[in-house]
């Protein structure tokens, strides 16, 4: 059949031009006739047998996991707004969009239902080596369609609701004033602090996800915690789950063929996150079982989802989510920040002095309304993540056939959103060379010319599948900058560290920070 109007000639006819009396969805049609096929998109050539992959093999390939934010970079210089990476080993074909119109356009049309397509690993753990434990409703991460929607509507409004998420101001500052007082501790007789201490800042971080995840104080700040203790082994498992997505993924897919040794790890790790989720949900519904009162007002986040759903499967699969996915993550943006504090003398004490104005005594308590405030706190966060976006991409596979920047690209191509380039794009970002906090300050006066486009720096993605954990993480990272800038300064007086990508960007070697104590 053809198109009465248009005439395109893949709906049999010739084309005409639109007119402005044709509608949207006819012009869509003609943009789709128009459009030039998949296999013009360019990119690098793949090879015979190897395809792509062979570019992050050791010694041979070019690129290293190490340097996939570089890669992104180059791909963008060599080819331009739309790349494609084709011929990937046991992988549908990577397409790269820089074009932040483009990117709000794929995110807009992606329904209620869209595919994340990332950690096919976890996928695999989930839907078939532990199918018994998961069943249909296996969480959201690595859950596609339906089943992800019914788990996601299920958690989704005590995790985001801002009532739930206040509730845990108290809890996390007292998480964060113990973690503040073992720094102090933890500092050498150059006031500076050990050169592991992003494992500190990790320990941190579970901190916090045990009492929201678990409802539990796991005990990570205990000084002398040895490394087999509870808690360091699941830091490590939570490190080891993320930092190996790459090589499992990119490098040696080969545990889609047959078990390899990382595989049969990375199952051991994923069993061990699972015991220790169910132990701790199990106490939490004890507890909940003897508690009197049961306003809800009062409840926690689990406590809440195990009032509502009666399996506890629920809480025991949200908790392994949420702690797989928000140590690292919170834990990696954190030492970014703190590094940039560190290394910007004249923004840390503008942030220093707001800190002063809004908590006058040091040991002042934080409040909702307190945080609200802190302006130049929250436009120091963004601008770190826009950046040196801790999460590098962020990526869509296509559900239906799409134009995208004028090619055709079938259903099943995988979109990457490389939010660490368009970040920092001219066309999208004002001078974005520069570190600015006040760029995200509503109505600050240095911003008359200033502009950002809404869609080239998404730290937590986009739309119904965007970060679960980011009323969480923001409340975290603020809670963490609010009590340490205002008592201390944080200096670094080594050689400037690289960034680079493990599973989060972020700078790489001994944050060894020198913290000295405020007037
Ligand atoms: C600065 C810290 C963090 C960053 C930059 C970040 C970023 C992201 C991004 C980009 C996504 C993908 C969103 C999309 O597809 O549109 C995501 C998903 C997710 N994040 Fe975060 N995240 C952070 C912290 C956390 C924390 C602390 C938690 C848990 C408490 C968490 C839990 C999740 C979960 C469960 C998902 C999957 C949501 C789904 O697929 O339905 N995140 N995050």
């Amino acid at each position: 059949m053809s198109h009465p109007l248009t005439g395109c000639k893949r709906l049999g006819l010739r084309i005409v031009p639109a007119s402005r009396f044709v509608s949207t969805s006819v012009v869509a049609d003609i943009k789709e006739c128009s459009a030039k096929p998949y296999s013009k998109v360019p990119g690098p050539k793949p090879i015979p047998i190897l395809g792509n992959t062979w570019r992050v093999f050791p010694i041979i390939g070019q690129y290293q996991i190490s340097d996939v934010g570089r890669i992104s970079r180059l791909l963008y210089d060599a080819y331009g707004d739309i790349v494609k990476l084709s011929g990937l080993i046991g992988r549908p074909d990577l397409l790269f969009v820089f074009d932040a119109d483009e990117i709000e356009k794929v995110y807009r049309q992606e329904g209620d239902t869209p595919y994340r397509p990332s950690m096919p690993c976890l996928v695999k753990y989930k839907s078939d080596i532990r199918r018994d434990f998961f069943g249909r409703l296996a969480g959201v991460v690595g859950v596609h369609g339906e089943p992800w929607r019914e788990f996601r509507t299920k958690v989704q409004k005590p995790i985001l609701q801002l009532q739930t998420v206040k509730k845990y101001i108290e809890p996390i500052e007292n998480v964060t004033n113990c973690f503040i007082d073992r720094m102090v501790d933890m500092r050498d007789e150059n006031y500076e602090l050990p050169a592991d201490f992003d494992n500190e800042i990790h320990k941190w971080s579970l901190e916090c996800i045990g009492q929201v995840a678990l409802d539990v104080r796991l005990g990570c700040l205990d000084p002398g915690l040895s490394h087999d203790s509870e808690p360091q082994k699941i830091i490590d498992a939570a490190k080891f789950a993320l930092r190996h997505i790459g090589t499992l993924e990119l490098k040696l897919p080969f545990w889609r063929y047959f078990p390899t040794p990382l595989w049969a790890k990375y199952v051991k790790n994923m069993d061990f996150f699972r015991e220790i989720c169910m132990k701790y949900i199990d106490e939490a519904m004890k507890n909940l079982k003897n508690k009197d009162s049961m306003q809800e007002k009062d409840l926690s986040l689990i406590e809440r989802i195990l009032i509502t759903e009666k399996d506890p499967k629920i809480a025991y699969i949200l908790a392994l989510d949420l702690i797989l996915v928000g140590i690292d993550t919170i834990s990696m943006a954190v030492c970014s920040i703190l590094y940039q504090l560190a290394t910007r003398p004249a923004e840390q004490e503008t942030l220093h002095k707001e800190l002063v104005r809004i908590l006058p005594s040091k040991d002042e308590k934080l409040t909702a309304a307190k945080l609200n405030q802190m302006h130049y706190l929250k436009g120091f966060i963004k601008e770190v993540l826009r950046k040196y976006s801790t999460v590098i991409g962020n990526g869509r596979t296509l559900q239906k056939d799409m134009v995208i920047c004028g090619y055709h690209i079938p259903k099943g191509v995988q979109i990457v959103f490389p939010t660490l380039v368009t970040g920092s794009m001219p066309e999208y970002v004002s001078e974005p060379h520069l570190f600015k906090p006040e760029r995200w300050i509503k109505n600050n006066e240095s911003n008359s010319n200033s502009f950002i486009h809404p869609f080239a720096s998404l730290p937590y993605g986009h739309g119904p599948r965007m970060c679960l954990g980011r009323r969480f993480a923001d409340l975290e990272m603020q809670v963490m900058l609010a009590k340490l800038i205002r008592s201390y300064k944080l200096e670094y007086l080594h050689e400037p560290l690289e960034y680079k990508v493990t599973f989060m960007y972020a700078p790489e070697g001994e944050l060894k920070f020198k913290m000295t104590e405020r007037e």
